[in-house]
């Protein structure tokens, strides 16, 4: 099988209080007022090694703020390592923040053929596609309005319905699950098994325990921006869980 994402000590920081560093003039006063506080600093991801390979499905599990949506970001090439390598092949269709990558001025339609140009796809194919992407997304009233018009529930279903018409080699699926409306959920899961027959590679993140463990062969999770284990999902979900249970530690760290 061939090596399709390799992280090699990666690490993230992010500035936390950009406040202070954006809006000069409320710098100024607090440091006027003696409040002023350097804009501190965090690491989100500490030093993450991780090979996925072709077809693999895998979870990434962990608590609120542990790193798990920065870590798909790192992976789908939206934010930068502060250090360490990412080397990813083939083409990824990120699906994180669902919708946040469409523009709000133009149509649902420019903004389907805008995302699968995005994703390495020709107009033309996209242009075919279009009508199949509408009808999943059940947004065929919709396919001229412009995107801002969509409720969020809406734009989730148009993310979702894109990126897995498109058949990526790469699937990234932050909480998908969680939203949309039931009639949706049942949509989405059924695409998803299909998916999963594939030999599509899927990283998934979700706090559905039950749910990674049905459906990924493993499972990392993160803990302050650090993988504490990576192996089979079950043993994966039980060392968290056994962490939440003996109330461990389980946060983020800030530095
Ligand atoms: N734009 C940003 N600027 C600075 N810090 C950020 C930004 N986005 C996220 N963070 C911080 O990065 C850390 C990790 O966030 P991330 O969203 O990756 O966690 P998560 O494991 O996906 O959490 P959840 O389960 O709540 O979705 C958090 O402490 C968060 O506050």
């Amino acid at each position: 099988m061939t090596e399709l994402i390799r992280l090699d000590q990666v690490s993230l920081w992010r500035r936390t209080q950009e406040e202070f560093s954006y809006d000069l003039k409320k710098t100024v006063l607090s440091f006027l007022e003696g409040k002023y506080r350097q804009p501190s600093r965090k690491l989100i991801l500490d030093q993450i090694n991780l090979t996925v390979k072709t077809g693999e499905k895998v979870g990434i599990i962990g608590a609120n703020g542990s790193g798990k949506s920065t870590l798909l970001k790192v992976i789908a090439g939206i934010l930068q390592p502060s250090s360490g390598q990412v080397r990813v092949k083939g083409e990824i269709a990120p699906l994180i923040e669902l919708g946040a990558g469409f523009d709000g001025e133009l149509s649902v339609t420019d903004n389907i053929i805008l995302y699968g140009v995005m994703l390495g796809f020709s107009r033309q194919e996209m242009k075919e596609r279009v009508a199949s992407i509408l009808d999943f997304a059940d947004l065929e009233e919709y396919a001229f309005a412009p995107v801002k018009a969509l409720s969020s529930g809406m734009g989730a279903r148009l993310g979702f319905a894109i990126a897995t018409d498109v058949e990526p080699d790469i699937l990234i699926l932050d909480e998908v699950l969680s939203v949309g409306d039931e009639s949706f959920k049942n949509k989405c899961q059924k695409r998803m098994d299909k998916l999963w027959g594939h030999n599509t590679t899927i990283l998934v993140v979700s706090h559905g325990l039950e749910y990674i463990r049905q459906s990924c062969d493993r499972a990392i999770w993160l803990n302050r921006g650090k993988i504490r284990f990576a192996g089979s999902t079950d043993e994966a979900i039980h060392h968290y869980l056994t962490a939440v249970q003996q109330d461990l530690d389980v946060g983020l760290h800030t530095h």
